[in-house]
């Protein structure tokens, strides 16, 4: 034994001592020794190789999701008399993604190319064109990767596509792109013999128009990208909770993200309604991730937003930004929605316990999603609604929030609906913890969360409600001058709907401090299709014949412009709405302001007096007046355009909206 003694230290044992002093391990009496480390599995009964254990894990789900284990469907030779409605589906998707050109539809398969099964889909009308014009691409087949569930699309994502990640909450994190907004510059719309006289063109108009033959070019492009591909995403799905007036739309796109985002934002069928969903009435080809071609009519850059209404169908080419979809599909509810003398709102909508119905009306970052979504009401819908004769319904099945400096204090609800299945577009997160911060702009100040709308605890399914009591108009004032809260007669409600005004301040980069007014008729200029005007006159039919009263609230700066002033208190605007709803401020007394001739309320519950006349928190009375007429004088020379415009039937009130724009 070697001695220890000349160590002095504690630890002086020697390796046959260490072994000595392990416990023995010791069996109860009478067991046989090969009890002692039994294994406890039940007998194999099911499986004999590891390939046959991994096929038990999924087990066949509901009627409409894969008809084959291995994804393939078989078509024409071996398949049943009468098509399932998987083959239905394919058929219907061949049909979709048929070049106009050359052969019909292509071959295509459902499920992931990973998985097995290779059975030919084979187009449900033989082709019979000339040799010469059948291509490659028709050889190949093509992956069906039609209504996934958010778990498979969370695996497509995070297998397949660079900058998705789950985040600390279980969120999917992705990377919306070089495009971090909507390109409103590159979007077209089809001008032919219908659509030149029912839309509205020229000066104003976001309707840029383009040929039907230049859409075909287009269309092309993006269907012969989107059929390239091993594999292609299919969504169908509904827009409008309104069962009379729902449309059936289908989204055709290469990324999981965009299939997951429509997934969350469009209205989701039932395993019965994607079973008989039949013929879609309105189909998105996206193929983002491939530019459009510059040397093709019409084109100023790489991107293209193409809206058909005669066909049906909207491209979009260069931006993989997927609020693009949501908003081609709000502009398509804009032309089919008045046909049916139906009004299409950019608004938010809640309804009270007791049934009172608000709009949020808004430009972007005013609001609208931050406001509607309140936990004493129930949510109808953060964005795009419809007005009909029997009320209120919500366009859409998710909401679009704002990400940029979210708090778990300030808007729980959203903090919380950032969960599971939710996107998130464009946000930073730290690399380990995948916690994300919100207050990093480093991707985008437009960091984006796209949830389903019953990811709100209190929302209202299904989504429509009776006819509103409140119309809020929402501007993010960042000159400081109009009043927190004003209540607007009808005419003044009108001007302001058509005025369309919010000022949020310009992108830091440039170094922008000066606020830069915008307006956008009806708030959401960019998405109406008909001239502005026509939707005022159903609004104020509707708000007149339903008795709803009309709001100014400001959401933006106090005591000065932006730099001087300060952004009000989320808390005070939300006190603000709340005395709305209750219908406490109809009984305030009013003063009216000079200029716009806006009235004011003195007292609102919660809320400090001094800040709801706008002028008393400014110190610089003079900068105050300033900045006020200069406001008024930017509110002018934009209805200008409208001056010429009648309004409705009545002629009465169009001259009464033009009188009640500001005055000096
Ligand atoms: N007083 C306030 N009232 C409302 N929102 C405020 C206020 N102060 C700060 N905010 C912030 O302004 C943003 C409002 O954005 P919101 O997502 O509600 O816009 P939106 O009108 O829904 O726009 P979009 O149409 O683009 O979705 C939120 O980030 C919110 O936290
Ligand atoms: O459409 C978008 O990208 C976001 C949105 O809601 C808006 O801009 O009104
Ligand atoms: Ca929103
Ligand atoms: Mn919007």
């Amino acid at each position: 034994m070697a001695g220890n003694e000349n160590t002095g230290g504690d630890f002086s044992f020697s390796a046959a001592a260490a072994r000595d002093a392990l416990p023995r391990i010791t069996t109860e009496k009478g067991a046989k020794s090969s009890d002692v480390c039994h294994d406890d599995t039940a007998p194999r009964v099911n499986f004999q190789t590891i390939d046959e254990l991994h096929s038990l894990q999924k087990k066949r789900s509901a009627p409409t999701t894969p008809l084959k284990e291995g994804g393939g469907v078989v078509m024409g030779t071996s398949g049943p008399t009468t098509p399932s409605s998987g083959e239905t589906m394919l058929q219907s998707v061949s049909a979709s993604l048929a070049s106009l050109t050359r052969e019909t539809g292509p071959k295509l398969i459902r499920g992931d190319p990973t998985s097995a099964a290779k059975v030919a889909h084979v187009p449900h009308t033989p082709t019979s064109v000339p040799a010469a014009d059948v291509s490659d691409s028709g050889l190949k087949f093509t992956h069906i990767l039609h209504n996934l569930s958010p778990a498979e699309l969370y695996e497509q994502a995070i297998k397949y596509e660079k900058g998705s990640f789950v985040t600390s909450t279980g969120a999917l994190a992705t990377l919306s792109g070089a495009k971090t907004g909507r390109s409103p510059k590159d979007k077209r719309v089809v001008k032919d013999e219908t659509t030149a006289s029912e839309l509205w063109w020229g000066k104003g108009s976001p309707n840029i128009e383009m040929d039907e033959q230049t859409f075909l070019v287009n269309r092309e492009r993006a269907v012969d990208y989107l059929n390239s591909l091993d594999k292609v995403f299919v969504n169908d799905q509904y827009l409008n909770w309104d069962p009379e007036n729902r449309i059936k739309i289908r989204i055709v796109s290469a990324r999981a993200y965009h299939s997951l985002f429509m997934h969350n934002m469009c209205i989701r069928p039932t395993p019965e309604e994607l079973e008989n969903f039949g013929t879609p009435d309105f189909t998105i080809y996206n193929a983002g991730k491939f530019p459009c071609n510059r040397y093709t009519h019409y084109m100023t850059s790489s991107t293209s937003v193409d809206i058909n209404l005669g066909r049906r169908e909207m491209v979009i080419l260069g931006t993989q930004y997927a609020g693009e979809m949501k908003k081609g599909l709000f502009g398509l509810m804009h032309y089919l929605m008045p046909k049916r003398k139906i009004l299409s709102l950019h608004s938010g909508c809640n309804m009270g316990k007791g049934g009172d119905v608000a709009l949020f009306f808004g430009l972007s970052g005013t609001g609208k999603t931050t406001l509607s979504t309140d936990h004493n009401r129930y949510l109808i819908g953060d964005d795009e609604h419809c007005w009909s004769d029997a009320g209120v319904s919500n366009i859409e099945g998710g909401c679009y929030a704002k990400c940029i400096d979210l708090s778990r204090e300030k808007e729980p609800d959203i903090w919380n609906a950032i969960k599971f299945g939710t996107v998130l577009e464009n946000v930073v997160f730290d690399e380990h913890t995948r916690e994300v911060d919100y207050n990093d702009k480093s991707v985008t100040e437009n960091t984006r969360a796209a949830y389903p709308i019953e990811y709100i605890p209190n929302s209202k399914i299904p989504c429509v409600g009776p006819h509103p009591k409140n119309v809020i108009l929402l501007a993010c004032d960042a000159f400081g001058v109009l009043p927190p809260i004003s209540k607007l007669d009808l005419a003044q409600t009108m001007y302001h709907f058509i005025s369309g005004y919010t000022a949020l301040v310009a992108g830091t980069e440039e170094g922008v401090k000066e606020p830069r007014a915008t307006f956008s008729a009806c708030f959401g200029a960019a998405f109406i299709m008909l001239h502005p005007t026509k939707y005022a006159a159903m609004l104020a039919e509707k708000m007149q014949a339903q008795g709803a009263t009309g709001w100014l609230v400001n959401t933006g700066w106090s005591g000065g412009s932006y730099g001087s002033g300060s952004r009000i208190k989320l808390a005070y605007t939300r006190k603000i709405i709340d005395a709305i709803h209750s219908g406490s401020l109809l009984n305030a007394t009013y003063q009216k302001t000079e200029i716009f001739g806006l009235e004011i309320p003195n007292e609102v519950e919660g809320v400090p007096s001094e800040i709801l006349e706008p002028m008393n928190a400014w110190e610089d009375k003079d900068a105050y007046k300033d900045t006020l007429l200069k406001l008024a004088g930017l509110f002018r020379n934009n209805f200008e355009t409208f001056t010429s415009h009648k309004i409705g039937e009545d002629g009465k009130l169009t001259e009464e909206i033009l009188a009640a724009g500001p005055n000096f």
